[in-house]
């Protein structure tokens, strides 16, 4: 039986996490972890695709794994998404903050190999969620938050754990994605011929 692995993508706002987590689906069929969070949608974010939208209320309901609080909202990854995803294939992965990945190495082990993204222009990273189309107010806020700087470098705790993997140009950024899925066993790689 293929071994349950999870690619656990982390590193700072705007470094590349959902692109990569999008990269590894559109290319390789690997679904994502849909995490729980009570911060509004983005302007085309579906709630079920990208998060299960929550209110306080309701995200108090769920059993996670773990959660955190990230600039002011919660989020939280829960057992049965997890479940779920594997049920769908052995290899998975997820977007989460380094706190989140630190629970999940140490949770799992092996079976979570880390991806941490960073890119070497901090002026860039902010470019990038303008261009995305936050809000100004919300990237000042994220900006100020002590997640955000905390996500700036490897923490310790993932030191030894995780792939580095600087997103400056995208295409380098997909030829090291590819290998590591090569690696940890590609499910079902789309031909790019
Ligand atoms: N290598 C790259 N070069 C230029 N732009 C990029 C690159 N990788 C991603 N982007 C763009 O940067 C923006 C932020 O990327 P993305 O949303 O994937 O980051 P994130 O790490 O998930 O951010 P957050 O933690 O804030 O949700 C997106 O508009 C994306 O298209
Ligand atoms: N520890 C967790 N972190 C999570 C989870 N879901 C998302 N995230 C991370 O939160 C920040 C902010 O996300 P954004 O979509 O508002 O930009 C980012 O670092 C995500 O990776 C989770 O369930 N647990």
């Amino acid at each position: 039986m293929t071994k349950q692995r999870i690619f656990v993508i982390t590193g700072p706002t705007g470094s590349g996490k959902t692109t990569v987590s999008h990269y590894l689906w559109s290319q390789y069929q690997i679904p994502q972890v849909i995490t729980h969070t009570t911060r509004a949608p983005r302007e085309g974010e579906v709630s079920g695709r990208d998060y299960y939208f929550e209110t306080p209320a309701s995200f108090a309901t769920k059993h996670y794994l773990e959660h955190v609080t990230y600039s002011g909202n919660q989020y939280g990854s829960s057992r049965e998404g997890l479940a779920a995803a594997w049920e769908r294939s052995p290899l998975i992965s997820i977007v989460l903050d380094t706190a989140g990945a630190i629970t999940y190495a140490r949770e799992l082990g092996e079976q979570a190999v880390v991806i941490y993204l960073e890119v070497a222009d901090q002026e860039a990273l902010i470019e990038r969620l303008t261009k995305r189309g936050d809000q100004p107010s919300r990237i000042q806020k994220r900006v100020a938050s002590e997640e955000y700087l905390r996500d700036q470098a490897l923490p310790a705790g993932l030191v030894g754990h995780a792939h580095v993997l600087v997103n400056d140009e995208w295409q380098a950024t997909q030829r090291q994605l590819d290998q590591l899925v090569a690696e940890y066993g590609a499910p079902n790689a789309v031909s790019k011929d």
